[in-house]
């Protein structure tokens, strides 16, 4: 687990599509913060620079107080594509997760250490997935090969773990169970998570943390206390949310991970 410090985070894209405008915050160490905003509020911006697959414009990025300039191991992104291999079993898909670690050659003929292939195994009983392990990925549901994207992200033995709208593609059922595999791993692994999202309903049920991007500026950090239906307008602005919200009141909030809010948070 790592601490994130983001200070004066801005990407503009081209001449003038600011997609980050001097965002800053910090998130503690095994923290599972949700990242919300309608489509284009910079939700996927932030999270590519966070794992350095996009460069800011201007600001930092810091993890356990070292700036990060480049792509590492200790970074997992969880895409909404999974981008798992169709051909490959899910145990295979899984322990290419450990590509950084091993060679070319004993990736393609799985010549990986036992103790890869045990992570590999582990990993896939983390998602549920290890009666599933050697079944084709192309034979797997949209939510199982998310499953296998997540173990596979998890053999990488990350310090933080990102994920770009991993449920966008998948129906009510697997995208909560997609959530409860992300929150277990977090949990089990004392990852430092950051999850963007679109819905709010699956953000309230599994948040604890909930960031909030308009036009690429911040305009929430906080907790579940606080994310109420007014915080929620001011992120979504005039888009109808009403039956997306407001089953039991969002300040009445108990999320999944049983914790309770132990900081205040605060529309900025
Ligand atoms: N590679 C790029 N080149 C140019 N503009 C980009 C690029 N990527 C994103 N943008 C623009 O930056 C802004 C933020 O986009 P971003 O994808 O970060 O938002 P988002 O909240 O993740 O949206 P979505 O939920 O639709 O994925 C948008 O205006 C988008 O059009």
């Amino acid at each position: 687990m790592s601490r994130i410090a983001v200070t004066n985070l801005t990407k503009v894209y081209g001449d003038d599509t600011i997609a980050l405008d001097d965002v800053s915050f910090e998130i503690d160490e095994g923290e599972f913060v949700i990242v919300l905003g309608v489509s284009g509020s910079g939700k996927s911006t932030l999270l590519r620079c966070l794992s350095s697959l996009t460069s800011p414009t201007e600001g930092t990025i810091e993890i356990d107080g070292d700036e990060v300039t480049q792509t590492h191991d200790d970074i997992a992104m969880i895409f909404q594509q999974h981008n798992i291999i169709g051909q490959m079993t899910a145990y295979s898909n899984a322990l290419s997760g450990s590509l950084s670690r091993s060679d070319f050659v004993e990736s393609v003929f799985q010549l990986q250490d036992s103790a890869e292939k045990y992570r590999a195994l582990e990993a896939l009983e983390t998602v549920g997935l290890l009666e599933e392990a050697q079944s084709k990925a192309r034979n797997m549901s949209g939510g199982q090969q998310q499953r296998v994207g997540i173990a596979r992200a998890l053999v990488q033995e990350p310090r933080v773990m990102l994920a770009d709208e991993p449920v966008a593609s998948l129906d009510p059922g697997s995208s909560q169970q997609v959530m409860q595999y992300l929150l277990e791993a977090s949990v089990d692994r004392d990852l430092t998570t950051m999850i963007s999202l679109h819905e709010v309903n699956l953000a309230r049920k599994f948040g604890e943390r909930f960031i909030g991007l308009r036009d690429g500026k911040k305009v929430f950090d906080g907790y579940s206390e606080d994310f109420t239906i007014d915080i929620i307008d001011e992120i979504y602005g005039d888009i109808d949310i009403d039956g997306i919200v407001a089953e039991d009141g969002a300040d009445t909030n108990e999320t999944e991970t049983g914790k309770r809010a132990t900081k205040g948070g605060s529309a900025v």
